[in-house]
């Protein structure tokens, strides 16, 4: 049985007093972390804060890049080990964002995976597909080779205890979410990837949340598919309450 994982992603939104306010109200009100993993990935400079506001509670933080070099003359940039120094547990990696504006693709995706887990940080890959590739039928094709590349150089144990978010880019702050059914079918390629390029142990253990317009009002239909462990949320993470609700349906799923 894999826990569900709802991940936060705030992408570039709100102030400090913001991010404390939301902390300070979510980290009270919790389900269990027997059932679910909460988790808020934040702009970097909020971090610090966040860590320190959810103390020893289950609310877990994250961030949405990194470097993948632990240290060097790379301006602007974070490194993973000044993550894991703050006690920032997880990282999302190669979102389609950071592919579409900041030139990522599936091989430095790659190496920051790598880096992540070498740095004691759990990834979250992201993949997907244009809407583009979807209405030429290469859905299946593009998403297998994202996680192809994405994993090089994992082991079976590391492959396991990764996180991949399916996140049509199509679907993603558009307010068009993929129908339960197309989601599942897309983790379910991808997790048959995982089997074919590791063993059925590890695709079994594998967490492969969806992301795309996902809201209080959809995620009880995507928790409910066999391959869908969790979601990756950006519009509907910025709210306490709105967070609380996903928590909420994922650990009831
Ligand atoms: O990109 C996303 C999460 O990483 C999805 O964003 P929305 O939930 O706003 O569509």
């Amino acid at each position: 049985m894999r826990k569900p994982i709802i991940a936060g992603n705030w992408k570039m939104y709100k102030t400090a007093a913001e991010a404390k306010a939301f902390a300070e109200e979510v980290k009270t009100a919790l389900p269990s972390a027997e059932k679910v993993d909460a988790v808020i990935c934040a702009p970097a400079l909020f971090l610090q804060n966040l860590v320190e506001s959810a103390g020893n509670t289950d609310l877990k933080i994250g961030a949405q890049t990194m470097h993948e070099e632990k240290e060097g003359a790379f301006t602007g940039e974070v490194s993973p080990v000044q993550l894991k120094d703050l006690g920032v547990e997880y990282v999302i990696i190669g979102h389609s964002e950071r592919r579409q504006y900041f030139n990522e693709t599936d091989e430095s995706a790659n190496r920051k995976v790598v880096s992540a887990f070498e740095h004691g940080l759990k990834p979250i890959l992201c993949v997907g597909e244009s809407l583009e590739q979807r209405d030429s039928g290469d859905t299946g094709n593009v998403v297998e080779a994202q996680v192809e590349k994405g994993v090089a150089r994992l082991s079976a144990e590391q492959a396991a205890e990764l996180v991949i978010a399916y996140e049509p880019i199509w679907a993603i702050g558009t307010g068009k979410t993929a129908t339960a059914e197309d989601a599942n079918e897309v983790c379910g390629i991808i997790r048959k990837k995982i089997e074919s390029l590791y063993n059925e142990e590890t695709a079994g253990a594998v967490r492969i949340q969806y992301g795309g317009s996902v809201k209080p009002a959809n995620i009880e239909e995507l928790m409910n598919m066999e391959h869908i462990d969790g979601a990756l949320v950006g519009g509907a993470s910025l709210e306490a309450e709105s967070f609380l609700k996903l928590l909420e349906a994922g650990a009831n799923a």
